[in-house]
């Protein structure tokens, strides 16, 4: 892949300084390499667009820069400062949050429980978490009309509200989305984005979205990176994918 310098929708140059890029970026399970020498980069405020085939390495991508799996070679830098092999509680404490794919929330707990743990482990200061909980709510308000209900009584929609609502509860200033749409009809997919949309653009949040379902993350996103067998193979900006053809030729 060429080294050109990446473009925002409309093609002017991004200046903003990079605020997580990985570089050389090597890894797999058990000898059998996943990601090979790769190299990704998210500015401050943009949203991302990663997406590949199934097996591709996606989330195996997102699970390395989120420190819930280790890099056997290569950088990965925060702001600039190498944070290599940092484990998930320090990154989010510097303001990184992960969406896991399939939600990852206990069935047995009430959304209120989940919020409250979610609070509790990035280390929100108790006289402030009833604020922190009302500002995701504000964001996601039908959050607040099943918050006494067990997680696992929750339709799939729900519970990827909360699931990216308690993402938000740390505040993060960049959003690891893995596959928010799994599960979800495209009507639901929409409104999930949408305030998510308008909360980055609002607070210049940087967000890295892995999704299958192209069409509709492709109109949040302000460009678009293409990944095969650990690798990435395309880069570009959301509308030179208009074309179906375009992509699926990449895919
Ligand atoms: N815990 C694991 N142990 C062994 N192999 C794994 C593990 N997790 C993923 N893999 C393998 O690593 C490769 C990449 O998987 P990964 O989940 O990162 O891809 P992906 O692009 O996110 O795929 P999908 O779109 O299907 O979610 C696949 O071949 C997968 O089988």
């Amino acid at each position: 892949m060429s080294a050109q310098q990446d473009q925002r929708r409309g093609g002017a140059p991004i200046l903003e300084a990079p605020i997580l890029e990985a570089r050389g970026l090597t890894t797999g399970y058990g000898g059998a390499l996943v990601l090979e020498d790769l190299d990704i980069t998210l500015h401050e405020g943009e949203v991302l667009c990663l997406i590949g085939h199934n097996g591709a390495g996606k989330s195996t991508l997102m699970k390395t820069l989120f420190g819930l799996h280790p890099a056997e070679a290569g950088e990965i830098r925060l702001r600039g400062e190498p944070v290599t092999g940092a484990d998930p509680k320090s990154l989010s404490k510097a303001g990184i949050a992960m969406v896991p794919e399939g939600r990852g929330i206990f069935p047995s707990l009430t959304v209120n429980e989940i919020f409250e743990m979610g609070m509790w482990a990035v280390g929100v200061p108790e006289d402030e978490r009833a604020e922190r909980r009302d500002w995701v709510f504000s964001i996601l308000p039908v959050i607040a009309e099943f918050r006494h209900r067990r997680a696992g009584t929750l339709s799939g929609g729900q519970a990827q509200m909360v699931s990216i609502g308690r993402a938000l509860l740390g505040r993060p200033r960049i959003l690891l989305l893995d596959e928010p749409s799994i599960g979800l009809a495209p009507k639901l997919f929409q409104d999930l984005l949408a305030p998510i949309r308008e909360l980055q653009q609002r607070e210049g949040l940087s967000i890295l979205l892995v999704e299958q379902n192209v069409r509709e993350a492709l109109k949040i996103s302000d460009r678009v990176e293409v990944m095969k067998s650990g690798r990435m193979i395309w880069k570009g900006l959301p509308e030179d994918l208009a074309d179906n053809s375009k992509l699926m030729a990449l895919y």
